[in-house]
């Protein structure tokens, strides 16, 4: 990581020279840099482990880009990234280092953190969960009453859910053959609405909770535990309409139905988790990059091990290139220098992100956590205030359904907001019936369509049309809305970790280039004290006369309400 003493990035040249082009690029429209390069795709465009990243639709140049490569090395931004992977203690606030990379290095790889070598530990960790997906895909893994293990539940919140559900989904289409089948559910939310979903419909003798938590100290996630428990107990060690095994003991129940994911072993224990069931990662993974690792039992659970080593394989070949290209090629270090240019020179504090693929429904949902969770963040490494925009407001969903809902703010709003486009190249090529097949990649180049044209009217609004007749001002499209698309050259669960590689490291480098610990994240604290709290006065056992206005009066309207039975 940079030194300690190094400047803000507001006091270095090459920030001041970046403020200067910009005014002078500021009134220049996207399409007029077009028209004067002809060399933009290729000036712009980079290809790496699967992945084509095409910055030419960014409101830049190739001076912008060379300042910009200019702020990233004052900044520190080389030395940074070895800090990073070397095992430096690059999260200051909680004096540990960030290695999420080892968890996807080769089994032959070694790498000295601290007088040790961590990848054995990692490697074990790893075949420790291989051998529970075994016994599960094998139907060898049984509940209280004897049953194989059909459904899967597993209760994280955060990291320990956004992550493994987006691949899970992203990755579908891997499940491997002749295997027994076991289908796997994620619930989350503390209100226990998923939860509750779940226990309707699933029979408890074929059913197994994964409780994942880094600190198995989360509320959301315990509640769900013990709500999951409860259901269990209560439905197993007494006769009931609906098992039909004899009753069974509280502990085999505890024991055959949970299985643990944590930094925390005592804590596991304590509640219950059998030792041989408890998978353990360590307090130098950060939540929301700690898909890599143990709490990607559910997606090991889907895609089978190989799928999942080659995920981890994908995302290695992405650090790697991180680690060793230069940095004008290096595409997670131009992926967070388009994003320095947007925010901190064009003022552009929005960003959408939009695949217009399916299996990607969760990405915009994982990312919103990586990006703002990380860079969310408005005091520097060493305590003091910025006096620069750091993170944008991030937000997404699947391209072709947004198209019909807030693309409209996109293209007439008032404000600008930079679009990640991203899809895959080549799809539906495994569809055995031909017709389908057929259908099925026409919907493929429907989507890759809307997705190139909207990258185009978005950049040059009206312009995008070869008819220029007049129009009235409602119908308007003043374009200049800058984008970035990434192309999979398909989706597999190698690109898929190259793909999620390449964002961790872009957050990484702007975070170093404004000076922010991207590792902690204090700013969710305050507010699940406070809640704390305020449990204790809705239950009774606090003064709510303390309270403002506002609060105390919904607290009495829920009071009313539970009164009103
Ligand atoms: O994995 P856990 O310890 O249960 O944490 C789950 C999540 O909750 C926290 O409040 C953090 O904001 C997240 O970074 C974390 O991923």
């Amino acid at each position: 990581m940079a030194s300690a003493s190094r400047a803000t990035p507001d006091k270095l040249p090459a920030w001041q020279t970046l403020k200067q082009h910009a005014d002078e690029l500021k009134g220049v429209h996207l399409k007029t840099l077009f028209g004067s390069e002809s060399s933009r795709w290729a000036n712009f465009t980079r290809h790496e482990a699967g992945l084509t990243l095409d910055l030419s639709k960014q409101r830049w140049d190739d001076d912008t880009l060379e300042h910009l490569l200019a702020l990233a090395h004052d900044a520190g931004v080389p030395s940074a990234i070895d800090a990073l992977l070397s095992g430096k203690r690059v999260n200051v606030s909680e004096n540990r280092p960030a290695l999420h990379t080892a968890l996807r290095l080769p089994a032959e790889a070694t790498l000295n953190v601290e007088g040790e070598d961590i990848v054995a530990g990692v490697q074990e960790s790893l075949a420790q969960m291989e051998r529970l997906v075994c016994r599960l895909h094998a139907g060898q893994w049984r509940g209280a009453t004897g049953k194989p293990i059909r459904h899967v539940v597993n209760l994280g919140v955060g990291g320990s859910d956004l992550g493994p559900l987006m691949v899970t989904h992203a990755l579908a289409d891997y499940r491997p053959e002749n295997i027994h089948p076991v289908e796997v559910h994620f619930a989350s939310t503390m209100d226990g609405s998923q939860l509750a979903d779940y226990l309707g419909r699933l029979n408890p003798e074929t059913t197994l909770f994964v409780l994942s938590s880094k600190s198995f100290t989360t509320i959301d996630t315990l509640s769900n535990a013990n709500t999951a428990r409860d259901w269990l107990l209560g439905r197993l060690t007494q006769h009931s309409d609906f098992v039909s095994a004899p009753p069974v003991s509280a502990e085999l129940i505890v024991r055959q139905h949970f299985i643990g994911v944590s930094a925390s072993p005592e804590k596991m224990s304590e509640w219950g988790i059998a030792p041989d069931h408890q998978l353990k990662f360590w307090e130098w993974v950060g939540g929301r990059y700690s898909l890599w690792g143990t709490i990607g039992l559910p997606i090991a659970l889907v895609v089978g091990m190989t799928h999942f080593r080659e995920l981890l394989a994908g995302a290695h070949a992405m650090d790697r290139h991180f680690s060793e290209a230069p940095m004008e090629d290096n595409l997670p270090v131009l992926l967070a220098l388009a994003g320095i240019w947007n925010v901190n020179f064009l003022d552009i504090r929005a960003h959408s992100i939009l695949p217009y693929d399916g299996r990607l429904e969760y990405f915009a949902a994982y990312l919103e956590q990586l990006e703002m969770e990380s860079n969310g963040k408005s005091v520097t490494r060493q305590g003091q205030a910025v006096n620069y925009s750091t993170c944008p407001v991030l937000w997404g969903q699947l391209g072709p359904n947004a198209q019909h809902a807030f693309y409209q703010l996109l293209h007439q709003g008032t404000q600008s907001v930079v679009c990640d486009f991203i899809a895959p190249l080549k799809r539906y090529d495994e569809v055995e019936d031909p017709d389908t097949r057929r259908h099925l990649k026409a919907q493929h180049r429907l989507a890759l369509a809307n997705c190139f044209a909207q990258s185009r009217v978005l950049m040059l609004g009206d312009d995008a049309l070869d008819d220029d007749g007049p129009r009235p001002e409602h119908k308007r499209y003043r374009g200049n809305q800058p984008s970035t698309t990434v192309l999979l050259d398909t989706l597999t669960p190698a690109t898929l970790g190259a793909l999620i590689a390449l964002y961790e490291h872009k957050v990484f480098v702007q975070a170093v280039i404004w000076d922010i610990n991207p590792f902690d994240q204090w700013g969710v604290e305050l507010g699940k004290k406070i809640a704390t709290d305020t449990q204790g006065i809705i239950d009774g056992q606090g003064d709510i006369t303390r309270m403002d206005a506002s609060s105390r009066g919904l607290i009495e309207a829920f009071w009313a309400a539970e009164q009103d039975g």
